[in-house]
This record gives C-alpha cells, structure tokens and sequence, in this order.
C-alpha cells in the first residue's frame, strides 16, 4: 500500500462493510468503477444486483462472510445502521493498518463517536450520504435517487475520492461538515420517523396536515443544529420539502424499511440526537420529544403484528 498522493501502480482497494441497501449498491458501484472491491456480509446475498432507471443488472463483487477471509485494504467504507457500527469491530480489525481510511456512510451527526476506540481518529471519515435505496431482497437494491457522499476535507478525503475510481459514487468535501452533517439530519428528522410511523413512503408529505407538523418537526432541528455550531436556517426547512417532493413517488426512508421488515429502527441515533442536543441546549422540542417517544413506544409494542402485518421490532 502506498500513501496518498504517492504514484502508484495497483489500483487502490475498498472494502464495504454491510450487505444492506447502501452498502450493495456503494459495493457494486466500487466494483464497476475502481474494481478491487470486497463486500462484507454476515447474512447470506446471492448476488449483488441493482435496480435503477436503466434496469436490473448484476455486479459480480465478492463478498465475504469472515474477517478470517480478508486483508488490509486502502479504503472501508462502513454502511452498517449506526447502532451496528460496534459489532463490525472484527471486520475492521482485519481490513485496517495504519493508512487505511474508514469513511462512515450512516445518518446522523455524531459519525466520528461511533467509531472511537475501534480506528485511530485520524483514520475516520465520516460521510453524509445524498442516496435513497432500499434493499427488495437480500443483495439486491433498488436504487432510486442520489450518488453523493459529502465528507470533511483533508487526506483521508483524498484517499476516498481515489478509491472510486472513476467516480460513479461522487465523494465530494464540504468545509463546514457540522453543517452539512445536520442539514442531512434535517432530512432524516422529518422523513425518518414520519415515514416509519405512518407505515406511508415521501409522498406522504404531500399531505396537508403532515406537512405542517413535519415543518414544526424540522423548525426545532434548525433551532437545535444551531445551537450545535451548524449555519442552518429556514432555507433549510424549504430545501426539505423541495427534495422530497422531487424524489420519485415511491421513495421511503432507511426507518420505514427497517420497520416493514421488523429490523430494529435507528432512532436513538437520529431523533434521540436532536433531543438530547435540545436538552444539552436549552432548546425546546416539543414535537421531536413527541416521535421520540412513539418511536420508543413502537419498538416496546406487542400488537404491531397482528393489527398492522409488520413484525415486532427487536427487544433492546
Ligand atoms: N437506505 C437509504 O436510502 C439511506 C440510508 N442511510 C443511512 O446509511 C446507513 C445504512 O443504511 P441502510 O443501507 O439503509 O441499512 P440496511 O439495514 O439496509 O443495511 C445495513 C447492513 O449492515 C449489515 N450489518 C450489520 N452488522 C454487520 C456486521 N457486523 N457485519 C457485516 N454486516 C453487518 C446488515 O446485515 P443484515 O443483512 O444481516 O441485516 C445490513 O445488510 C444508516 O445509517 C442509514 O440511516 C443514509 C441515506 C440513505
Ligand atoms: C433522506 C432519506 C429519508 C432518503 O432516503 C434518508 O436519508 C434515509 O432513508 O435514511
């Protein structure tokens, strides 16, 4: 392996860890535009294939099932849920030396925390990630919006812009990541929860009386994001709603997946941010405080199953 900006004749090569909706489909655009690229799974996938305007192909990325399998690569880039990131501490183990970068694909704002006291600080990139997809069977995505990942600038964002070869995932940096890291939240504060609890995919915004408690929802954000250090304002809110109402009709969110196929929901990691910001703050929430605790009170029901046909959350 040689470090950045060095010339090099391998190509560089990536491992992704998570065989889920946006690690399939970083997989295979890793596979089809760099080559060199491993997927990390610990459920079984087929194949990997991707749904997109143009069709379904299949992109033949390995994939491995034991850290015991792999070696050190240049780039991982981790698309597990949030709440998962501790358990992929053997594949990191096995995939990183000391000029390895880790790019942390997953909602929310507090990336680099997940990752403390499993990869050197220096190492992790987080990454906000401008994509929908949802996973339609094991290994096979379909893909409906967006390529971009926005990261903090610097060496290890080099390092990934590299690694994509020839840049079908479009890594781009950002010089004020606080801010870019809670306007995605903005997004996830809305269409996450909302989405998951109404059992209803984006379009469900279309609707009068959603909309206008969706807006109180993300007026918080933007008063708790503040608060944090991020340049956000009401601008923000509007950009919301313009990028839901431009997505295709069927696009839902990573929460309503989870929930419609009984997966634990990510929650704490994205409305329980904003809450415990709020409080750290002073900041009032009145309307977050309120998913939050629907959210808790889904994951604890006993009835969801029979009354709505959607399985159980795990316990825990
Ligand atoms: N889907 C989307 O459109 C978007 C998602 N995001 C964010 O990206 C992140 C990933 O989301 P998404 O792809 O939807 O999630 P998924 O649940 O679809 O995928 C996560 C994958 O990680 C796998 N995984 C968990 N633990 C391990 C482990 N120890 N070793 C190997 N694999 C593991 C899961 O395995 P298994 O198959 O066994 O469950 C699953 O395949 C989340 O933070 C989400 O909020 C951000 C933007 C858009
Ligand atoms: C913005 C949104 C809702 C789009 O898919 C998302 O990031 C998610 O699904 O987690």
């Amino acid at each position: 392996m040689t470090s950045g900006g060095e010339p090099r004749e391998q190509p560089m090569t990536s491992a992704v860890i998570g065989a889920g909706s946006l690690g399939c489909l970083v997989a295979g655009w890793l596979h089809e535009g760099a080559g060199s690229t491993v997927l990390c799974a610990r459920s079984e996938v087929p194949e990997v294939r991707i749904t997109d305007r143009a069709g379904t192909r299949t992109v033949a990325v390995p994939v491995v099932y034991d850290p015991g399998e792999v070696g050190v690569v240049d780039v991982v880039w981790l698309t597990t849920k949030a709440y998962d990131t501790a358990g992929a501490a053997d594949w990191l183990r096995a995939l990183v030396a000391e000029e390895t970068v880790v790019v942390v694909v997953q909602n929310g704002v507090d990336h680099a925390d997940r990752l403390a006291g499993l990869v050197p600080a220096n190492q992790v990139l987080p990454a906000v990630a401008y994509i929908a997809a949802e996973r339609v069977e094991p290994g096979h995505v379909r893909h409906d919006a967006g390529r971009r990942l926005l990261v903090p600038p610097g060496r290890t964002a080099a390092r990934a812009v590299a690694a994509t070869g020839d840049g079908r995932l479009d890594v781009r940096t950002s010089e004020d990541f606080r801010t870019e890291a809670w306007r995605k939240l903005l997004r996830n504060a809305a269409g996450n929860p909302i989405c998951a609890l109404t059992l209803a995919r984006l379009r469900v915004f279309a609707d009068p009386s959603v909309r206008a408690m969706a807006r109180s929802v993300l007026e918080e954000v933007v008063a708790v994001g503040r608060a944090a250090g991020a340049d956000l304002g009401p601008d923000d809110v509007e950009a919301v709603f313009a990028m839901f109402d431009g997505l295709p009709p069927d696009t839902g969110s990573s929460m309503l997946y989870d929930r419609l196929a009984g997966r634990r929901l990510e929650h704490e990691e994205l409305t329980g941010v904003v809450v415990a910001t709020a409080d750290a703050h002073g900041v009032e929430v009145p309307v977050n405080r309120t998913l939050l605790a629907l959210l808790r009170g889904l994951r604890s029901g006993e009835d969801s199953t029979e009354e709505t046909g959607v399985n159980r959350s795990e316990p825990g």
